[in-house]
């Protein structure tokens, strides 16, 4: 095992002392079966769970274990661990109730202090990590309930909370304020079993309670890398500003449309679906500047000061699209889960980020999203300058690629002399694709590693309650336009199975991007003909 792992390990140890009771409320929604339990399980699998841990799924649903269990393991990847999937569907329960009731809640906490009491846990060790794998209507309600009735009162909680963090800044804020009310950011408080139990005793134990709001791609293992790239290499480290970059561009496409989530997806639409969030804080990263040390907090303060150097979004620097039926495939107005079926809600968004600081000023961040296009690709890429008074003419740009998924690499786009006896200059990369550098490669889900994260206790990956406001400040602005239709709002259309609107070359050229690909640049090489390279 490596010292790695077995540090992880360690760490959950020390912060769970052992034990631990995973409430995943909303255990019979999509979530749940597809993303938390496959990630609870990956976690048991690999030994990151304690040795005394219990899942409790809780929901209205009312289904009997086995139901259950087939339910929650359905998209668990099982491969040559059947046996642990029996150990690990042993560990798991479910207890049905309303999300608006004490009584339910009540039943709940009576079911987990039974199998405290049955597992033999300690007073002091009655941890609990509480994980809403639920719709954004019912977090208060059901953090309510929490409090009042489930709360460990002898060990910690941990309130782990998804996306939408609301719709704006107001309705974020209001969120922010009645969460805050039940759960602090980072509370500790002291439980008096000398009261309790009327002894004259000095025993009190500390219980902290804390609130995790997960952004799953803080989670993906190429956006946990932008730190190391950026802070580990003194060649990125001397590159990484205005003097250096031109402008970069973080793009997000999927190769489908929102067939079946139509509902959910026309009140909140791409922006507030992946930019406004999972590119905003690729961005912040990729922006912010050194922290003082790998602390949470450290990490969180650069993020948070980054944020506020930057201007809210124009509509002027914006790019709307929505996808039309094409090939077969049905336009987003077809999708038979939609309810508006005039909906002007934009499924690709192209909009450019300005951040007034020493390092980026005069810098365009193009964040670039959508739904329904030619390919799946989430990648960041920077471009370089051109070579001022360059010898060989127009070369290339370089530029350094993170690409994200699918297929994790970090690629630098280069000039190089052609080998053989030219002396032409042509475009090559040095490349670190994960999987050929890396043998008999494993990348963790996001979800399995932020969950470890929540288990040892660090915040660095979750998103701050201040982080999240001045977020919400860049764009709401610009989503209030929209919403309202305004006349400066402009909605073109695109082929499903495009790369997006025919109006985005023109747009990404006019922030200063060059597309310079070469002809003679293809990748990978064993595709390219020989006799090409030669005289
Ligand atoms: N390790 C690896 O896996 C490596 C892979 N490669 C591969 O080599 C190929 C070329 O690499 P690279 O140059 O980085 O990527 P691309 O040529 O795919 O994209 C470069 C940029 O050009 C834009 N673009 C793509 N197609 C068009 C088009 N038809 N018209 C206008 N703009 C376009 C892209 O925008 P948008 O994304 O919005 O379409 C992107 O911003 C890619 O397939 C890449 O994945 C290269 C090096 C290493
Ligand atoms: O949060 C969301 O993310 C997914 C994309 O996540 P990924 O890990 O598959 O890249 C997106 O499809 C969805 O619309 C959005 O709500």
């Amino acid at each position: 095992m490596s010292s790695a792992v077995q540090l992880l390990r360690d760490q959950v140890a020390k912060e769970l002392q052992g034990a631990v009771t995973i409430i995943v409320l909303g255990a019979s929604g999509d979530l749940a079966k597809k993303k938390t339990y496959p990630a609870l399980f990956g976690l048991y699998r690999n030994g990151f769970l304690p040795e005394n841990v219990h899942i409790v799924g809780y929901a209205r649903t009312k289904m009997d274990h086995e139901e259950y269990l087939k339910r929650v393991t359905q998209y668990i990847k099982v491969g040559v661990d059947q046996d642990k999937l029996e150990e690990f569907k042993a560990i798991a329960s479910y207890v049905s109730g309303q999300y608006d009731d004490d009584a339910s809640y009540q039943n709940l906490d009576k079911f987990i202090q039974e199998s405290e009491t049955q597992r033999g846990i300690p007073s002091g060790r009655k941890n609990r990590v509480f994980y809403m794998a639920l719709p954004p209507s019912v977090f208060i309600p059901v953090a309510k309930g929490l409090k009042r009735n489930v709360y460990a009162k002898e060990g910690s909680n941990r309130l782990v909370v998804e996306k939408p963090f609301g719709m704006d800044s107001e309705s974020s804020n209001h969120l922010a304020r009645e969460l805050g009310a039940l759960f602090t950011e980072n509370e500790v408080s002291h439980w008096k079993r000398c009261a309790q139990e009327k002894l004259l005793l000095n025993c009190c134990s500390e219980i902290f309670s804390k609130i995790y709001r997960i952004d799953h791609y803080l989670g993906k293992e190429m956006v946990k890398n932008v730190m190391n790239l950026r802070f580990a290499n003194v060649l990125f480290g001397h590159a990484w500003d205005r003097t250096y970059v031109d402008n970069v561009q973080i793009t997000f496409k999927e190769p489908f449309g929102t067939e079946g989530r139509g509902g959910y997806f026309d009140e909140f639409g791409i922006i507030r679906d992946v930019i406004q969030n999972h590119l905003l804080q690729v961005l912040t990263l990729i922006a912010m500047e050194r922290p003082i040390s790998t602390d949470s907090e450290a990490i969180r303060d650069e993020k948070v000061k980054v944020l506020k150097c930057i201007q809210p979004i124009a509509i002027q620097d914006t790019l709307l699209g929505q996808y039309v039926g094409a090939d077969g495939k049905p336009g987003y107005l077809e999708d038979e889960t939609l309810k508006n079926k005039d909906s002007l809600t934009p499924t690709f968004a192209a909009v450019v980020c300005r951040i007034n600081n020493e390092r980026w000023e005069g810098v365009p961040f193009i964040l670039k999203a959508g739904k329904a296009l030619n390919e799946a690709k989430v990648e960041v890429r920077l471009q370089f300058h051109h070579v001022a008074g360059n010898l060989y003419g127009g070369s290339a740009r370089n530029e350094l690629v993170i690409r994200i998924q699918p297929n994790e690499a970090v690629y630098m786009k280069f000039n190089n002399k052609q080998p053989g006896l030219s002396y032409q200059t042509i475009q090559t990369d040095l490349d670190l694709s994960y999987h050929s550098r890396y043998a008999e490669l494993s990348i963790p889900d996001a979800y399995e590693s932020l969950i470890l994260d929540v288990l040892r206790n660090d915040h660095s990956n979750f998103v701050r309650d201040d982080e999240l406001d001045r977020a919400w400040k860049i764009f709401t602005p610009l989503l209030h336009k929209i919403d309202a239709h305004d006349s400066d709002v402009h909605i073109k259309p695109y082929a499903y199975g495009s790369r997006g609107p025919k109006e985005l070359e023109d747009f990404v050229k006019k922030y200063g991007y060059h597309r310079d690909t070469k002809a003679d640049y293809q990748w990978p090489l064993q595709n390219v003909n020989p006799s090409a390279n030669k005289l």
